[in-house]
């Protein structure tokens, strides 16, 4: 006998963008891609090819570009709570909806020295994400974050004072490059009285990913690293420090090395320590380092 155990479907990679016409002529744009999931009383789709509770994916794109005809697609916490929550109003046996958004980047450009009302760059690969989930009786909760923000520092790295056995080769280092592509996420408190709770924070939202890119590319360039593992905490200390209803912080960094090249082959060249100027960089392996750092009370609460 089988069981079906788990079951959500929907809609991913739905593209959508949308242009803001302001009062003094100049344009804004936002791209996104969305992505949404639903669970309930939908187990006779798979069981007994009953289809009756299927909100069809197709409908639940349309939903998509109806919601942001008629809302604000930004912050996109916002925007994803909207979607949440309407897919759990609209449908009773829809008990929870997840509604992922990723921000793709349009910087406007600068032209002849000034703004440009109407022109935009993808200055960079990095997004901003944002993970909402609505459950029946439970309000919502939501997850922010940062991807594919790609930085190197050519010197201010260290590592040293690791564990050393007969299966270790790599040597200390004061000095080194150190270059990651950052994810980061933090959570915020459950928005348990719902999409009205969420409007409430609207302001927060921006101000907490602003505060995050700054926190993470100053400290990422200030600090003599020790190790990604010291800095991606004092990052996540300063993220919970700025941002009251922030619970906790992740960051996965993956340590993209650069291996200095020994050149004494030729004509006796000085490649290495430092004298080391051309380096390879490494496209795999690659280090992987993790961490979720949690406010204290609400640590100890969950002990
Ligand atoms: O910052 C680092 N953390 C590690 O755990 C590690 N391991 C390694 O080989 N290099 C590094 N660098």
């Amino acid at each position: 006998m089988a069981a079906l155990t788990h079951a959500r479907y929907g809609k991913d990679n739905i593209r959508l963008y949308k242009v803001h016409r302001n009062p003094d002529s100049t344009q804004s744009v936002t791209e996104m891609t969305v992505c949404t999931l639903l669970e309930g009383d939908i187990a006779a789709s798979w069981t007994a090819a009953d289809n009756t509770n299927i909100v069809a994916t197709d409908t639940q794109k349309q939903t998509v570009y109806v919601m942001a005809k008629l809302h604000p697609v930004n912050p996109p916490e916002l925007f994803g709570s909207i979607l949440a929550d309407h897919f759990l109003q609209q449908y009773p046996h829809i008990s929870v909806a997840h509604v992922s958004i990723v921000v793709h980047r349009w910087a406007r450009m600068s032209v002849d020295g000034a703004p440009h009302p109407h022109s935009f760059v993808r200055d960079s690969d990095e997004k901003r994400v944002v993970e909402v989930v609505a459950r029946r009786g439970q309000g919502l909760s939501i997850k922010s974050g940062i991807k594919g923000l790609l930085v190197l520092k050519s010197t201010g790295s260290q590592f040293w004072g690791f564990h050393r056995d007969e299966y270790t080769r790599l040597p200390e280092t004061w000095d080194r490059i150190l270059s990651t592509e950052v994810e980061a996420g933090w959570n915020w408190r459950a928005f348990s009285g719902g999409l009205e709770e969420v409007k409430k924070e609207v302001e927060g939202f921006d101000k907490a990913w602003e505060d995050a890119r700054k926190i993470t590319m100053e400290t990422f360039a200030k600090e003599n690293s020790p190790s990604v593992q010291n800095t991606m905490y004092l990052m996540s200390e300063q993220i919970l420090a700025s941002a009251p209803r922030v619970e906790s912080v992740e960051y996965t960094l993956p340590n993209k090395h650069y291996f200095e090249i020994d050149l004494s082959w030729f004509k006796g060249l000085k490649n290495t320590g430092e004298d080391a100027e051309v380096y390879a960089p490494q496209s795999d392996p690659n280090g992987l380092i993790h961490a979720t750092v949690t406010r204290q009370d609400v640590a100890s609460s969950k002990l």
